[in-house]
């Protein structure tokens, strides 16, 4: 499975083309379940000593100017660009999405690079009105030091490098500790890092149990900041454990995106930005639609078509030319989305189509289709992360915001509606970090990615995702004594 240029890719200590001792863990082929390969797991004491090495690393790169730091980065992100077939095919096989997805993929994660890049030359400080004439006010804009990344398994590329990016280009090292599923994506990432000149220890990936690996990351002093991509569960718990050493933290958490379809939405575009959002990753995105709340006078139209889109969905290995629905992540994914559709059908939904795993086996699943879903089934409060497009019925506006916001998550939201004035007044009702209107795609570097209530705190990409990697130090000047 691990060709040629996969096997450059992966020339790093820590990872194995053979088979290793207990203390390596083996990475599977999403689609086959095959082993592709190990990765050295880090105990307590590995975690510390790599903490130790990242302080050292952070002292010395934010001695460089932003133009050299900039410069760096900006080779990193042409040598993940010209090695974009290898790492997709890579992300593939470990991920599971289709091919097509996962060039997708690294074309995003490469852009977070280049955005931060440019952006690292544009910390500007500032000169401040004094109050007082003795006196002159100044703020600093500086690194945080060392950091560390806790990711998931749902975008090994995009992910890092949304976190790594900007805390390289303000100054600070990073630890990543990758999904258990996922790693080899971010070896790969590590060594075009290293092959463009990114000074060694900067970057350090950290395998291995994720609650020790956690535990000694939040409990050392010497990590400032924490960012986390995941769930909300462990969202809550690695914010607890950092409490004693009182850390910076983005978590990116959960999501229980709603979806408006309104009377007047254009239909075919409702459909197509439901499809782009609702099946991308098969579903396995935090921005991934997840309640689709329909207008009564467009609902039967909208159904028929959703289930004419979903038909033609092609589900399987994510390397095969027309497969649009690669597997989920593992057997727990599809117990998960096997129990939303159960429970719905229990309570009265309609199965319209798909309903279960896929004949292929493996975590393979069914696109599916509910209709007259509503607020009593599991489906409208947790977060399915599969290929589950559920289907609830409003009659009016404010039905509709009421039933979207009636949630802790405040991740993502869209609306379909022509008018104008109810663009407006929807999206500014909707309680939420960011909101779709007419579109199923929001995701660039470019826009301040993070959700609010319990989605999370913090936003990654943007102007805003390199503030979260400094801190302001402020001067206040006496310059009345007249001097030597
Ligand atoms: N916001 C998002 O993008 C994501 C949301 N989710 C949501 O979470 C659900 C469960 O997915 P799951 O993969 O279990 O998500 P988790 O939150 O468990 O995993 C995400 C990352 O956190 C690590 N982790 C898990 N437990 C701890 C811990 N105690 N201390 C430190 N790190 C920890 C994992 O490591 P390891 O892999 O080694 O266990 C992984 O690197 C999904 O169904 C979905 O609803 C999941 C992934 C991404
Ligand atoms: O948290 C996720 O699910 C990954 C981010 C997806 C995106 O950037 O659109």
């Amino acid at each position: 499975m691990i060709n040629a240029p996969l096997k450059a890719l992966l020339d790093h200590p820590d990872v194995s083309l053979t088979p290793q001792s207990s203390n390596w863990l083996a990475v599977t082929d999403a689609a086959t379940r095959e082993p592709l390969a190990w990765v050295k797991t880090h105990d307590a004491t590995a975690v510390n000593a790599a903490i130790a090495r990242s302080v050292g690393a952070q002292r010395r790169w934010q001695q460089q100017t932003a133009t050299a730091r900039a410069d760096l980065l900006m080779g990193w992100y042409q040598r993940i660009q010209q090695q974009q077939e290898p790492l997709a095919q890579l992300l593939t096989a470990e991920q599971g999405k289709p091919l097509a997805e996962a060039r997708g993929e690294i074309g995003y994660a490469a852009s977070f690079i280049r955005w931060f890049a440019e952006q690292a030359r544009r910390t500007d400080g500032a000169i401040l009105p004094s109050p007082l004439p003795q006196q002159r006010l100044l703020v600093l804009k500086q690194p945080v030091g060392v950091c560390a990344a806790i990711t998931p398994w749902n975008f090994p590329a995009a992910m890092i490098t949304r976190k790594v990016a900007p805390a390289l280009a303000a100054g600070c090292s990073m630890l990543v500790k990758p999904a258990e599923q996922t790693p080899l994506t971010t070896f790969a990432l590590a060594t075009l890092a290293a092959e463009a000149g990114l000074p060694a220890d900067l970057l350090l990936i950290l395998c291995g149990d994720a609650v020790n690996v956690g535990q000694a990351l939040c409990a050392s002093d010497s990590v400032r900041k924490l960012s986390f991509t995941g769930s909300t569960e462990v969202g809550r718990l690695l914010m607890a454990q950092c409490a004693p050493t009182v850390k910076k933290l983005s978590l990116e958490l959960g999501g229980n995106a709603p979806v408006l379809v309104f009377d007047d939405a254009d239909l075919e575009q409702a459909v197509q930005g439901i499809m782009l959002s609702k099946f991308r990753n098969s579903g396995q995105t935090c921005v991934c639609a997840n309640r689709i709340y329909v207008q009564s006078g467009i609902y039967q139209a909208l159904s028929e078509r959703l289930a004419q889109a979903i038909g033609e969905l092609q589900v399987g290995d994510g390397r095969q030319p027309g497969v649009t629905q690669g597997p989920l992540i593992d057997d727990t994914a599809v117990a998960k989305v096997q129990s939303h559709i159960d429970d719905a059908c229990s309570k009265g939904a309609t199965l319209r189509l798909g309903g279960g795993r896929d004949a292929r086996g493996g975590s393979f699943f069914q696109p599916t289709l509910l209709t007259h879903v509503t607020q009593q089934m599991r489906v409208a409060r947790e977060e399915t992360f599969g290929p589950l497009a559920a289907l609830f019925r409003f009659e009016s506006e404010a039905e509709a915001i009421a039933m979207a916001n009636d949630t802790e998550f405040g991740l993502a939201a869209y609306l379909f509606t022509q008018n104008a004035s109810r663009q407006w007044r929807v999206s500014e009702a909707l309680e939420y970090g960011m909101v779709g209107v007419n579109t199923g795609q929001i995701s660039n570097e470019i826009a301040p990615f993070g959700g609010i209530k319990h989605s999370g705190l913090g936003r990654e990409g943007s102007q805003a995702g390199i503030d979260e990697y400094l801190e302001s130090k402020y001067l206040c000047m006496d310059i009345s004594s007249p001097g030597a």
